[in-house]
């Protein structure tokens, strides 16, 4: 990929298209950027962590408009209601109208948390993703699923609401802590696991170039994965089928994170292990071959993403929290499974003694 001019995937949704663009030093390219907004006030939204190191970038592009930052605590934890009422409270005191933007400096948690209180501010304004995590870059930034948490599960509270745009500055990964960007691995071997086994068996090529941060490496893997997920998010954008997919490893990753309390393991990290365990529940049920678990659970170690479900966790209480995954219907769950790399799918009413009897094989005691 060339770093000099950034690569732009468009998000084809009609009248609220937008670009993500992925490139170099593009926080401070605000002639790219500016151009989305459409009124004179801006809020940007960041965290305590974020701001001090990538803010003054982006203020300078904001000369000359009337804006104000809003930072929050850094953590999991304070993607929550409080904090999206205090957000909107700082709109208010902007005097921010219906034509302001957000603008989401930071990480998912800050982009997911952004992109809700645009969507609730009078009923709805224009947001920009700045996604400054490998994760943010190849997920979160984009499709337009914001969101809280409760403490009663992961995203329980959201809305549909595309950004205006995706500005995905690569050299904002130079600060990025080696566990962040690994759990944003997570996030990309997802994609290639879903839909794309020519982009795992890439990955697993590259996985030591990916484990060491080559630039060319992951900036190639940002692209592959953002033009995946554009394309589904473009043929399903409220998920009304296909776009479940980018679910897999998420019902069982949500669940470990919530009995976690958000603090024992990373989004990314959730994922990792949740894949595996729907890897081995497809395997258990007869859809898949264990030749394909023994590769995902290679590409994820190579890439040194955790494999195992963290001790003391007990399996009929991740087994409830799974009950209140928003892909189940009328009392059954509705899980992501697989027929082998590359061939995700929708399973409706899996039984919950399969479910339990893989949770309870992962937290047993060696
Ligand atoms: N909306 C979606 O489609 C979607 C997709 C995937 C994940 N998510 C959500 O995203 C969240 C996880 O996002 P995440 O992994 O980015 O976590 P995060 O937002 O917590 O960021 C990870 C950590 O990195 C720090 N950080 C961010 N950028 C940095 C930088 N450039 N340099 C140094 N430190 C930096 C943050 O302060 C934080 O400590 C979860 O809440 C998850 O549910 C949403
Ligand atoms: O974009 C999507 O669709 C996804 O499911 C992407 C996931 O990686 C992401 O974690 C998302 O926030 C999960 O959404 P949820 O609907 O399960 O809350
Ligand atoms: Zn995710």
């Amino acid at each position: 990929m060339n770093h000099d001019h950034p690569a732009t995937i468009d998000v084809t949704l009609g009248a609220r298209s937008y670009p993500v663009w992925i490139g170099r030093g593009l926080l401070a390219d605000s002639a790219r950027w500016r151009e989305r907004l459409r009124g004179r006030h801006v809020l940007v939204i960041s965290n305590t962590t974020v701001a001090p190191l990538y803010l003054e970038r982006v203020a300078r592009g904001l000369d000359g408009l009337a804006w104000a930052s809003f930072l929050i605590e850094d953590g999991e934890a304070h993607k929550s209601f409080a904090n999206v009422e205090r957000a909107l409270a700082a709109l208010a005191a902007l005097g921010a109208t219906r034509d302001a933007c957000v603008i989401a400096l930071g990480g998912g948690v800050v982009g997911d948390l952004a992109g809700f209180s645009a969507a609730c501010w009078m009923r709805g304004i224009d947001f920009i993703q700045m996604p400054t995590t490998l994760l943010a870059m190849v997920d979160s930034s984009v499709g337009g699923k914001t969101g809280v948490n409760l403490p009663a599960g992961k995203n329980l509270v959201g809305a549909f609401h595309q950004p205006r745009a995706v500005v995905a500055d690569i050299d904002t990964l130079a600060t990025l802590p080696d566990r962040e960007y690994r759990a944003g691995l997570a996030e990309v071997i997802k994609g290639a696991a879903i839909g794309d086994e020519p982009f795992f068996a890439w990955l697993e090529t590259r996985a030591g170039a990916l484990a060491a941060r080559d630039d060319d490496a992951v900036a190639e893997a940002i692209a592959r994965k953002v033009r995946y997920k554009a394309g589904v998010v473009a043929r399903d954008e409220t998920e009304q089928g296909e776009r479940a997919l980018l679910n897999l490893g998420h019902t069982f990753g949500h669940a470990l994170e919530t009995a976690g309390r958000y603090t024992t393991l990373l989004h990314g990290e959730g994922v990792a292990v949740g894949m595996l365990l729907a890897a081995r529940l497809s395997e258990r049920l007869g859809m898949s071959a264990a030749a394909d678990t023994v590769r995902l659970r290679r590409l994820l170690e190579t890439t040194g993403l955790p494999t195992a479900v963290p001790a003391g966790l007990d399996p009929e209480h991740l087994l409830a929290l799974m009950r209140l995954d928003k892909k189940n219907t009328a009392g059954t769950l509705r899980l992501i499974l697989w027929r082998g790399i590359g061939q995700a799918e929708i399973v409706a009413g899996v039984d919950e003694a399969d479910v339990l009897a893989v949770l309870r094989e992962a937290t047993a005691s060696p």
